[in-house]
């Protein structure tokens, strides 16, 4: 669907604004760019991204999930992520509750890790269906390099504006060890139930996700705040926000915010909503706790955290754990009550 012949966000629902970062003044170090980002990752967590480079990629990735989407659903199950807390292929809609209730998400998607789309042709973590194999180097390899150079290109930033030795988040977030990371491609039907979730609210899992989407449905709920609000699109401006990896590597100083998706305001309703991901996630061994001992501004921000935080801020986990159990808590086969929910979730503070 070519982003013109889809209606306008409407005028007359709560939308959040979001800082503007320009990624080409972020490459170059601009200090002025710098604060900007800073700013946006230490309060709501979310910014806009532009001059990123990839809104080609992005498209081909939406070519690639409408021929994926459009296989028959049998053939879609064969490569389905499963109730084990596997992240990786297909997940149909209706696989996962979208709160303590247990009411079932409205969306399908496709999860391709980044470990495959480095080893092809060779298989990594999984297979999948034919339309991905078939555009895996002109489409996903590409969109998934493209995202991790940005995605590593911000951390650095982090990484300086936290007071850590030089390298540490890149080493916790290595190419070469398997890890989470992964690119998905998200389908919600269009005309669905209005005031209803399509996709739960959470935090995400890992460390920095880099969002395309061409219509509203978004949606915020920022510190403070009681009424959850929409994220507009911007053309050619990617969403980018911290997860809950950052958030407790920082010691809370990176803020990984709640978001959900619901049904697109106004005549977008009337349209399938799409939207493209990549998700950075630390490598599958590393252990998710404040980094205290490589810098005195993260201790002092874990000195200063409530004690139910500071506990909170220290999961024991290592990243894998922490990822498999949130996914495999919201699988709705796996719920036994609203305990299982709760199960799932993340750095919340159970404001969801
Ligand atoms: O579709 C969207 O706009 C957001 C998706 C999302 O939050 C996620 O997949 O974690
Ligand atoms: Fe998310």
């Amino acid at each position: 669907m070519p982003v013109a012949a889809l209606p306008e966000f409407p005028t007359n629902v709560p939308t959040h604004p979001l800082l503007v970062v320009d990624y080409e003044l972020i490459k170059k170090g601009d200090e002025q760019e710098i604060e900007t980002l800073w700013k946006a990752a230490t309060t709501l967590g979310f910014w806009y991204l532009k001059n990123h480079g990839c809104n080609e990629d992005v498209d081909n990735m939406f070519d690639m999930g409408a021929e994926t989407m459009d296989l028959p659903l049998e053939e879609k199950m064969k490569y389905e992520q499963g109730d084990d807390g596997h992240s990786f292929g297909y997940k149909f809609a209706g696989a996962n509750a979208v709160d303590s209730s247990g009411e079932l998400d409205k969306i399908e998607f496709i999860n391709i890790a980044k470990d495959d789309a480095l080893a092809w042709p060779k298989q990594a973590q999984r297979s999948y269906p034919s339309t991905v194999n078939a555009r895996m180097e002109s489409t996903i390899i590409p969109f998934v390099r493209k995202s991790m150079e940005i995605n590593d290109a911000i951390m650095a930033v982090f990484n300086a504006k936290l007071g850590l030795p030089e390298g540490t988040l890149q080493k916790l977030h290595s190419k070469e060890e398997f890890s989470g990371s992964e690119a998905r491609t998200i389908k919600a039907p269009k005309n669905l139930p209005v005031g209803r979730q399509a996709l739960g609210a959470h935090t995400d899992f890992g460390s920095l996700s880099f969002l395309h989407n061409r219509l509203g449905g978004l949606q915020v709920l920022p510190p403070g705040v009681e009424e959850w609000q929409y994220v507009k699109p911007v053309p050619g401006h990617a969403i980018c926000n911290v997860g809950d990896a950052l958030a407790l590597f920082s010691g809370g100083i990176l803020h990984s915010n709640i978001h959900r998706v619901f049904p697109p305001p106004g005549a977008q309703a009337n349209f399938e909503r799409w939207s493209q991901v990549f998700f950075t996630r630390p490598g599958n061994s590393v252990v998710l706790r404040p980094l205290a001992d490589e810098s005195p501004l993260i201790a002092e921000s874990v000195s200063n955290l409530p004690e139910e935080r500071k506990t909170a801020f220290n999961p024991g986990a290592t990243s894998y754990e922490w990822f498999s159990r949130r996914i495999k808590n919201q699988r709705i086969k796996n719920r036994t009550g609203p305990e299982t929910w709760m199960a799932s979730r993340g750095t919340e503070q159970g404001r969801v």
